[in-house]
């Protein structure tokens, strides 16, 4: 049996009366995008706050990479290798698409540079920032400040800063929230090419990204998952039509 790198069991939240989250399990294989789908306040955020750290479940456990992180801190689990890019852009406005990816990487790396000189180290931050620009597209725009930057390329931006960490697992907040069709279209692409190398987890309303991206699908609804499966189930599964898909299926 292959092992998840991520497996949620029994887990359960509530924000007073409210059962955000309701006797969830859920488990991420090595390698797949599992896209989390489900209607506004079905428990999303709430559920991958949980995953990152940000909020503790009241009750269940999280597995990641075998361990069992269900009460370490999220920078504790972003040193496991467990790395999230937010909904709300999280770059540094001020520093170049460069510079903040070498931040990234430089924080990595660590220790590793103590026997490097200073230009020795400048030039390999640059070139490892460099390169993980390079594999979202964005490499022609190094220089330019991130304020500047429209607001698809600060997506790739951050997905370059996520690439940089090396992660074991990626979790990625609605991606293509505010991006036009076209950027949406080249954030798809960049994710395509990108899928495979670690697992993903996506939690996505566009569901044109999600149903040409997703190995598999959950549907979450009221805190609990309806489905999981393969998109060409999940798309035509009458229970998800009914309780979430509607006309976007036509
Ligand atoms: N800190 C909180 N305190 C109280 N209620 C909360 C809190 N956070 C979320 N909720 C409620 O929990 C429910 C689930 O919210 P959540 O944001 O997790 O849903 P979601 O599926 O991510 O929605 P969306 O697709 O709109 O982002 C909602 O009813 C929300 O109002």
């Amino acid at each position: 049996m292959v092992e998840p790198v991520l497996s949620l069991q029994g887990l359960r939240k509530n924000f007073g009366g409210l059962r955000v989250t309701d006797d969830l399990s859920l488990d991420v294989l090595p390698g797949e995008l599992h896209a989390l789908i489900g209607p506004n306040g079905a428990g999303k955020t709430t559920l991958i706050n949980q995953i990152s750290g940000l909020i503790s479940p009241d009750a269940g456990r999280i597995v990641f990479c075998g361990g069992d992180v269900t009460a370490s801190a999220p920078f504790e689990r972003a040193k496991l290798g467990l790395a999230r890019s937010f909904q709300i852009t999280s770059t540094l406005p001020n520093f170049s698409a460069l510079e903040n990816v070498s931040l990234v990487v430089q924080a990595r790396s660590g220790s590793s540079y103590r026997f490097l000189g200073d230009a020795a180290k400048e030039a390999d931050l640059s070139s490892q920032a460099m390169s993980a620009l390079q594999e979202v597209g964005l490499a022609h725009r190094a220089d330019i400040q991130a304020a500047h930057l429209s607001h698809g390329e600060r997506r790739a931006l951050e997905l370059a800063i996520a690439l940089a960490m090396q992660p074991k697992l990626l979790v990625l907040d609605e991606p293509m929230a505010g991006t036009g069709r076209e950027e949406s279209a080249r954030l798809v692409s960049v994710l395509q090419r990108l899928k495979g190398r670690f697992p993903i987890v996506l939690v996505e309303h566009d569901m044109q990204a999600v149903f040409a991206l997703a190995d598999r699908v959950s549907v979450l609804i009221y805190g609990r998952i309806l489905m999981t499966g393969a998109p060409a189930s999940v798309r035509s599964d009458p229970k998800v039509i009914a309780a979430y898909l509607g006309d976007e299926t036509a």
